[in-house]
């Protein structure tokens, strides 16, 4: 006898990015009519990278598609700190300009946490500023992590409410883990934090209705570990010589969750919708007109 074979849903990010991305369209439209400008994204860029380069690009089109202003800087990869520094003043100092995103990684000369702290909190469209990671932390409005806010916005769409689910958030960066908790526990989850030095990690994700999976570690995560009927998110965006793969082994863990988001075409194209949500969202803060639901 052949175990049956269950499927979960899986989670269309692109489409949740494509229905965002034209609301957003639609606010930059009324925002446009009523300042008399253009909400402005400026992307910096240190670095030949290309995989960073090929995403630089996109945002910059979808920034234009929104209708919104996009601005690039590219940097040489040995500019020095203060030149950096300097950018991001003459980018603050611009009234053009409502959301500053600088890439990363930068080059190991480069202190990111210092270049993070340099930019205008208001016009910190990645969330990484302490003050943003602040403000999220205790409950005040803020600029948001565009991933972990595109991952709750799709956990909402698949729950409705998240209110005393467990949940568990495989690393702890900056960048996503971290936001990613206080997102969930903001939406009353029980939250569990675990990363490399966590001694039962099987456990923490077998207990888990949701698994946000951002390890940076090909396939980790197995079916085998996952609760039957658990919702996975997988952030993992992974060049392997087999293409693009998560940190989730999507083959086995879509026969065993309830959802699933894919790799591609999941986590990421929603990070960039909502990378474009957060220049409106600054753009109408700092303008002072009415800020759209987004
Ligand atoms: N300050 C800063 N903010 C960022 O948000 C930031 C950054 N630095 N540095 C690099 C990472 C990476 N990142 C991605 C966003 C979308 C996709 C994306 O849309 N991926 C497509 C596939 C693209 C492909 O095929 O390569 C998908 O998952 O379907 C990927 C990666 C944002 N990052």
């Amino acid at each position: 006898m052949t175990a049956p074979i269950s499927s979960a849903t899986i989670i269309d990010g692109k489409a949740h990015a494509a229905a965002l991305r034209q609301r957003v369209a639609e606010g930059v439209a009324t925002f446009t009519a009523a300042t008399g400008r253009q909400p402005g994204l400026a992307v910096v860029l240190v670095g030949e990278d290309p995989a960073s380069a090929v995403y630089v690009r996109s945002k910059g089109k979808a920034t234009a598609a929104a209708g919104m202003n996009s601005i690039e800087h590219r940097l040489p990869v040995d500019i020095d700190q203060t030149g950096l520094l300097e950018l991001v003043a003459e980018l603050n100092a611009d009234d053009g300009v409502d959301g500053i995103l600088v890439q990363l990684p930068l080059p190991s000369h480069i202190d990111s946490h210092a270049v993070i702290a340099a930019i205008d909190p208001a016009k910190d469209v990645d969330g990484f500023h302490p003050v943003n990671a602040g403000r999220l932390a205790t409950g005040l409005p803020a600029l948001v992590p565009c991933t972990p806010l595109g991952c709750i916005m799709m956990l909402k769409a698949v729950h409705g409410h998240l209110a005393g689910l467990d949940a568990v958030v495989v690393g702890r960066s900056n960048i996503v883990g971290k936001p990613m908790a206080q997102l969930l526990l903001a939406e009353s989850c029980t939250v569990t934090i675990a990363h490399s030095r966590t001694r039962d990690l099987f456990a923490a994700v077998r207990r888990a209705d949701i698994v946000v999976a951002a390890v940076g570690i090909p396939r980790m995560i197995e079916g085998g570990w996952i609760k039957p009927g658990a919702t996975v998110i997988d952030v993992g965006i992974n060049r392997t010589d087999d293409g693009l793969v998560g940190d989730v082994d999507f083959d086995s863990a879509v026969q065993v969750a309830g959802a699933i988001t894919p790799v591609p075409g999941g986590v990421g194209p929603m990070t960039i919708a909502c990378l474009l949500r957060n220049t409106l969202v600054a753009a109408s803060r700092r303008a002072g007109v009415a800020e759209p639901e987004l």
